[in-house]
């Protein structure tokens, strides 16, 4: 882990996934600084992580090697603003994580010709088992690549792509994709107890099933379609369970929905990433 010094503006739920899977990882919270306008949430930072934190953009970003832009799109634009004459000074790696925003309309608010990567990663950065994608501006030395690659590959899986246009197919993916399982657990949970499982012995099952499922899936040699096969036997439970999603058609819903998030990542873009 480099001794490099990250800031991050804005402080809220996906910092502190970072924020929390990067110390795990090893890094010191000495060299890290949040900023966020509200006290709670900074409060919350430093009790849970130990990190400096401050309610001034300016005084994270003064002497950062590395600033996360972490704000929701609306306010990017604005809290670019802010910070543009430092980073003009001092041209430290910009990361910013918002989803749709294009990195020539991040560039441009923070004055042109800055080193950028677009990062798309997820929740479960905080238990070192996120996934990030990562895409990067021209400016961006191969020295700054590895460090963003350091920074994100510290909490979970980290793959690069070439085309920017990529990342709204991954925002609809790996970036909103834990709402997706979770979604599918509370569903799942629901239904159990209607069948009459105790709350919590529902809860249990569900939750066991989903992380078993998941392992088997990414550490073993065989494909999701092939595992689903072995637990179906023929004419037998989990037939009659696939027949009714398959009759339901979850394979087109759930295309619709990455479409529709896809579709969403890139009108975010056109809605706040306007001069
Ligand atoms: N939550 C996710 O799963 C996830 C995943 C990938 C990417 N993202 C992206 O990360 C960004 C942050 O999302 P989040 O879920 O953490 O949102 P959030 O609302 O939890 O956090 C945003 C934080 O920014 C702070 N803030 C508001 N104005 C500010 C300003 N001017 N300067 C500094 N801080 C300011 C808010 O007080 C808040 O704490 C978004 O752009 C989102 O698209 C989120
Ligand atoms: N959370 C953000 C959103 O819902 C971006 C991906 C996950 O917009």
């Amino acid at each position: 882990m480099s001794d490099s010094s990250i800031a991050f503006i804005g402080g809220g739920n996906m910092a502190h996934s970072l924020v929390g899977g990067m110390i795990a990882s090893g890094r010191k919270p000495t060299s890290i600084w949040v900023a966020d306008p509200f006290v709670d949430q900074l409060d919350n930072h430093r009790h849970r992580h130990g990190v400096n934190v401050t309610q001034e953009n300016t005084e994270a970003a003064a002497n950062a090697d590395v600033i996360v832009l972490a704000v929701k799109p609306q306010i990017l634009r604005d809290a670019a603003a802010q910070i543009a004459s430092i980073v003009q000074e001092r041209k430290p790696l910009m990361l910013s994580i918002a989803a749709g925003l294009r990195e020539p309309d991040i560039s441009r608010w923070l004055g042109g010709d800055v080193p950028v990567v677009r990062a798309m990663p997820n929740t479960p950065a905080l238990i070192r088992c996120g996934a990030t994608v990562l895409y990067a501006n021209p400016s961006v030395t191969g020295q700054q690549k590895a460090l963003a690659e350091e920074i994100m590959g510290a909490v979970g899986l980290c793959l690069w792509v070439d085309e920017e246009e990529h990342m709204d197919a991954v925002t609809a993916t790996s970036g909103s994709g834990p709402a997706y399982f979770f979604h599918m657990m509370e569903c799942m949970q629901a239904a159990a107890e209607d069948l009459g499982l105790p709350a919590d012995v529902a809860r249990q099952l569900v939750l066991q099933t989903a992380l078993g499922a998941a392992r088997m899936a990414s550490e073993g040699e065989d494909e999701p379609g092939t595992l689903r096969e072995k637990v179906t036997s023929p004419g037998g439970t989990t037939a009659a369970a696939l027949e009714v999603l398959g009759q339901e058609d979850l394979a087109g819903v759930i295309k619709k929905a990455l479409t529709a998030a896809r579709d969403r990542s890139r009108t975010l873009s056109d809605e706040f990433g306007k001069d």
